[in-house]
Formats: structure tokens, sequence, C-alpha cells
């Protein structure tokens, strides 16, 4: 049967969502709506939703599902006041794809008492990049997608149908509760943003006194604050709505740094062998393969003989066998040594075709996992 879902917020997570939907429900009508007009425009030409409105209140009128994928204050605004004065249908239902949960549900509480179903989302997956240009279909593959829902009857329709409305995204559901969830966001995602940001921000107070720095700057510092690159506004929400657990994480952590100074201040080397030791072991045992903590980058290495032009080669074969490499980096090229690529690729499948085809033209290739 044919519905009308709404998505509040056109930028890479909305568009992503709105795909997903279009992709496994070409019988719905999927309604963007946003402040910017011109995100509209380019949300309706790149065919990411069938109409556009700038009008939460006439969409939501005649909505059959609600996703709502602004930054999380706008979010929480939208729930408690915008959408309490709109005349909803009947069995609507209110999702939302926020990076916390504690205050979106306690915002809902006053819909909840209207009756309306509300479900608190979190996709696991996304990027640096905003705005519905980076936005796919494919965005939240394999992420596990975090589904907070009321504890009542109807909730657990509302769930299945949220389940099958976003089964195009390929994602893996998960429910729990509001406070697991910002604590475990906080852990693997929050504190992992001020680090980084923290860490560019240190860079910037040297670069003054030592102007070659940014040159030095390689695989580690790059691969550690890609995410300081991200969005101000949707992380600055981020931590005003988690405010309670990044406090006591922050806490932990300037203690987990103390410990690290006294070691280096006694020249302490078992300890800081135990240090690394012990976050090496537990890095290396968190899994990769599987959707979730660390999700699968579908890397795939190639050695390259150290000659002019075996890029392009690379490039052009798998260009040959149509297959699109959304990330390349040159692991080791120094003279001498025969390099190493690392490809990334959008799904496992891409990645085994890649590898066939380069096989085929006798490229040796692994997968780093
Ligand atoms: N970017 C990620 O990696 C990621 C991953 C998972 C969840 N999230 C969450 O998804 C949400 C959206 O993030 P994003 O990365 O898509 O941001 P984005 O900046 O790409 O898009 C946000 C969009 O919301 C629109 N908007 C803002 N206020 C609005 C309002 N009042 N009414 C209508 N539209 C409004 C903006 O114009 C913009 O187009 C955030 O809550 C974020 O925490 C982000
Ligand atoms: O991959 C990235 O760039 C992200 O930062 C994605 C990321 C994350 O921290 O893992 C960012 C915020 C979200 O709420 C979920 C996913």
């Amino acid at each position: 049967m044919s519905q009308t879902v709404v998505v509040i917020g056109m930028g890479l997570i909305g568009g992503s969502i709105a795909q997903a939907i279009k992709k496994s429900n070409q019988q719905h009508k999927v309604i963007g709506v946003d402040l910017d007009e011109r995100t509209l425009e380019h949300a309706k030409l790149l065919d990411v939703i069938d109409e556009q409105s700038t009008s939460i209140k006439e969409a939501a009128e005649v909505a059959d599902t609600i996703v709502i994928a602004t930054p999380v204050s706008k979010t929480v605004e939208i729930i408690s006041t915008q959408l309490l004065d709109v005349e909803l249908k009947d069995n609507v239902v209110i999702t939302d794809v926020g990076s916390t949960k504690l205050t979106v549900i306690k915002a809902a509480e006053k819909l909840v008492e209207r009756g309306v179903v509300f479900i608190g989302g979190h996709p696991m997956a996304g990027s640096h990049k905003s705005g519905v240009h980076g936005s796919r279909a494919d965005l939240f593959e394999n992420a596990f997608y975090v589904l907070v829902p009321p504890e009542n009857q109807e909730s657990e329709k509302a769930t299945e149908h949220l389940k099958q409305l976003l089964e195009g995204s390929n994602a893996k559901f998960v429910t729990m509760d509001a406070k697991s969830h910002d604590v475990m966001a906080g852990s693997v995602s929050h504190l992992p943003h001020i680090v980084a940001s923290a860490l560019v921000h240190q860079l910037k107070g040297l670069e003054e006194e030592h102007p070659m720095i940014t040159n030095l700057a390689a695989g580690g510092f790059k691969d550690i604050t890609r995410i300081a690159s991200a969005n101000p506004i949707m992380w600055r929400d981020i931590l005003l709505h988690n405010k309670d657990v990044l406090q006591t994480m922050m806490e932990d952590w300037r203690d987990d740094m103390e410990r690290v100074t006294e070691l280096i201040k006694a020249a302490d080397a078992n300890g800081l062998h135990a240090f690394f030791a012990d976050a090496k072991r537990h890095r290396d045992g968190l899994p990769v393969k599987k959707a979730g903590a660390i999700p699968t980058l579908n890397d795939l290495y190639v050695d390259v003989p150290d000659h002019p032009g075996v890029i392009s080669d690379v490039t052009g074969y798998l260009a040959e066998c149509e297959i699109s490499i959304t990330n390349i980096r040159i692991i080791e090229a120094r003279e001498d040594i025969m390099g190493v690529l690392r490809l990334s690729f959008r799904s496992v499948e891409e990645r085994s075709r890649a590898e066939a085809c380069l096989q085929s033209h006798k490229f040796t290739t692994y997968v780093g996992e």
C-alpha cells in the first residue's frame, strides 16, 4: 500500500534515509522538508525525494511516517513544539536519526501522551561530510541502526514498520534503551570526536613555531583526525545533549592522560609497554569483519611495483571492470620498495569483484582484516 513518508532535514543522513526508503518502497511518496530551498531543489534534482516542502506543518499533516534528520537541538525543538501544533494522522509513526537519544526521547513525551508512536533512531554510520550531495542509499549498509522503542504494545508493530520501511538501507537493526545508547555512543563516537578536534587544535598551536609541521602530518594524524572536519553545529548539539555522560568520560580520559604523563615522567618502560600492548590486544580483538564497532571499510590492499603509471593502470583496469573506488591511498611509496595501495569499495561484493579483476591482470591483492 502506498504511504507518505516525510523526512525533515534533507542533509547527509536525511538524504540517505530518503534514498534507502525509495529503494525498497517505490510505491511510497517521500516528501523532503528543509529550511533551505536550494537543498530541496538539489534533493529533487538528484531524485532523492519525490516532493519538497519548507513547511513542517503542511508535510507532517499528510504523513504516515515522519523521520526527523536535523541536528539534535532542532530535532528536540521540532518534536517538543512544532509537531505538537500539527493535526497528525491517527496512526502516524515518528522517528529521528539523532546521535543522542535520552533528551530526544524525553522531548517526545508530550507527543506520546497524545497517543503518537515515537521511536528513537540512530544509524551508526555517516561521514565527516554533510549535505544532501554526500547522501547515498547504501550509507548504512552493514552498519548497526539503533532503535529506541517506548515500552508499550504498539511499539512492536511500529518498530517492525520502521525496519520494513528502511529495509533498503541493509542496516542491522538493534533495539536498546536511550541511556545505554548514550553511554555507548559517547565512548565510540562522541569522545573520539572531541579528542580528534583537540589534536587538530594542538597542531594549530605549533604551526607558527614549526611551519613544517603540517607537511609531517602523515597517515596516523590524518586517520585519527579525519572526523574533525565534520559539521560543527551537529557536534555542538551532540555534546550539549550527551552532557552528563561526556563529563564523566572526559574526567576518566583526563585520569588516563595523567597516568601516561606519570609513566613518561618516570621513564617507566614496562608501564608504557603495557599501556600500548593492552590497547593493541583489545583493538586487534574488536569485530572488524562484522558490522559494528569498527565498520568494515571494504578495503583491498594491492602490491604495486614502483614504476610510473602503475596507479593509473590499477584504476584503469577497475574502470574497465565497471567498479567504482570510494577511496584510494598509497600506504608505502618509498624508493626501491614495492608500494602498497589501499583501495576502498562500497560493499564487500564490489571488493570481491575488484579482487578478481586485479588478479586477472597479475596484481597481488589481499584483504587486510
Ligand atoms: N553525519 C553523520 O555522520 C551522522 C551519523 C548518524 C546520525 N547523525 C545525526 O543525523 C542528524 C543530521 O545530520 P547530518 O549529518 O545529516 O547533517 P546535515 O548538516 O548534512 O543536514 C542537516 C539538514 O537539516 C536541515 N535543517 C536544520 N534545521 C532544520 C529545521 N528546523 N527544519 C528543517 N530542516 C532543518 C539543514 O538545512 C540541513 O539540510 C543529526 O542529528 C546527527 O546527529 C549524523
Ligand atoms: O564516519 C564518520 O565520519 C563518523 O563520524 C560517523 C559517526 C561516528 O562517530 O562513527 C558520527 C556520528 C554519528 O552519530 C554516527 C557515526
